[in-house]
């Protein structure tokens, strides 16, 4: 029984598991939502990182826009104005501190932009093939500088591929984890459940042992008191009875043949009974009997009919003074409802009297039965608490 009791602690801290799991499975959500959320959001936005954005791209379109007027242009007219502004804009979006850093040939690049501008700015705009000469390197630079950011994307989106490939794996760890706590904490209930189940049957069985008088199988004092207080059986009347010299009944023929008697005794009195009948033995060789008689005269018969049952049986009794035969001593009364001490107590009065006048008899109880025997009697207060 011990070591149930020990396992029995051990469940209750692994109950603790269910507050485990849910917390790791909240962790797990909440690190999810930290960690991805924002990595995505920074790839996909790019609005608070200048080295991710595509200026230079939109720098070449306007330089190639520029070039295109002044090659259409050639010995016509030139909107000069337009081109320097396709110019500038250009070189504002190409003259960017971070392509200074990362690429060395933005320096010379930006220069020559700046020369171009200046020449248009006074108006000694090159023919289009000089100024095609000149912008050559600075679109090489552009586009160096566009695969430099290709490649940067490239990189970045590798790493965040990496970064959530890794995240996955310890969402699946940390889910299978959590799904091994979820069973084994099921696991572990279904024995708590299985466990207390049992210990449910063996209390019910232990109750029912105890109600049971171990030697007739019959129930004891304590299931009258409980039958009578949860009127489990209908009952009108009780008998109380007594085997007479049953002390030299086992002197004579040992103790083994005294409980033989009293087993046989209480598996044939609900059979010797023609009424409803159950049987309840009070101790040594004393019975009480639940029955469920209509009246007076009817109880007064069935003492009878027991009593002849009793000497039709002829159970020899060596030791017997009168007879050479078992014989039993009844007294019974009637019970009113919510008086069962009061029926028990008169019943109990009329088996003294039988037994004082000789044993061997039955005697019904009367109603006016002296008080000095109730009062001193044991049964009163052992059923005066009982209600019908
Ligand atoms: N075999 C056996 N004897 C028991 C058991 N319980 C009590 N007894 C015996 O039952 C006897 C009861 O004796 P008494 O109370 O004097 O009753 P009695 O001998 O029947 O005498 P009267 O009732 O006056 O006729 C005692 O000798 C007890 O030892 C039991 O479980 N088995």
């Amino acid at each position: 029984m011990r070591w149930r009791r020990g396992l029995g602690r051990w469940f209750f801290r692994w109950r603790w598991l269910t507050l485990v799991s849910f917390t790791a499975l909240m962790i797990v959500v909440a690190l999810e939502t930290l960690w991805v959320d924002p990595d995505l959001e920074h790839y996909f936005s790019q609005q608070d990182y200048p080295e991710e954005h595509q200026m230079v791209s939109r720098s070449r379109h306007y330089l190639q826009q520029a070039l295109g007027k002044m090659a259409v242009a050639e010995g016509a007219y030139v909107d000069w104005p337009v081109v320097e502004f396709d110019l500038v804009r250009a070189y504002v979006l190409f003259d960017i501190g971070f392509y200074h850093q990362q690429y060395r040939c933005t320096e010379g690049a930006v220069r020559q932009l700046d020369q171009l501008i200046d020449a248009v700015q006074k108006r000694r705009a090159p023919m289009a093939h000089q100024a095609t000469q000149r912008v050559l390197p600075i679109i090489e630079c552009m586009t160096t500088v566009e695969e430099g950011q290709f490649v940067r994307r490239a990189t970045s989106a590798a790493k965040l591929a990496q970064q959530m490939r890794h995240r996955q794996n310890m969402m699946l760890l940390g889910s299978l984890a959590i799904y091994i706590l979820g069973i084994v904490f099921w696991a572990m209930h279904e024995w708590q459940h299985r466990e207390s189940r049992w210990a449910l049957r063996e209390r019910r069985d232990w109750m029912q042992k105890a109600m049971r008088d171990p030697l007739t199988g019959a129930g004891n004092r304590h299931a009258l008191q409980r039958d009578v207080h949860h009127q489990v059986y209908t009952h009108s009347a009780v008998i109380l009875m007594d085997i007479d010299y049953f002390k030299q009944y086992n002197d004579q023929l040992g103790h083994p043949s005294g409980d033989q008697l009293l087993c046989q005794l209480a598996e044939s009195l609900p059979l010797w009974s023609s009424v409803p009948t159950r049987v309840y033995r009070l101790g040594g060789d004393e019975f009480a009997l639940l029955v469920d008689v209509k009246d007076v005269e009817a109880l007064g018969k069935l003492c009878q009919e027991l009593q002849e049952a009793m000497r039709l049986a002829a159970i020899p009794h060596p030791g017997h003074p009168g007879h050479r035969y078992v014989t039993l001593s009844i007294g019974a009364s009637m019970v009113a409802r919510e008086a069962f001490a009061e029926g028990y107590s008169a019943a109990d009065n009329a088996l003294y009297v039988v037994k004082r006048e000789g044993r061997n008899g039955w005697q019904l109880a009367d109603v006016s039965a002296s008080p000095d025997r109730l009062a001193k009697d044991e049964y009163i207060s052992e059923f005066s608490d009982i209600e019908h």
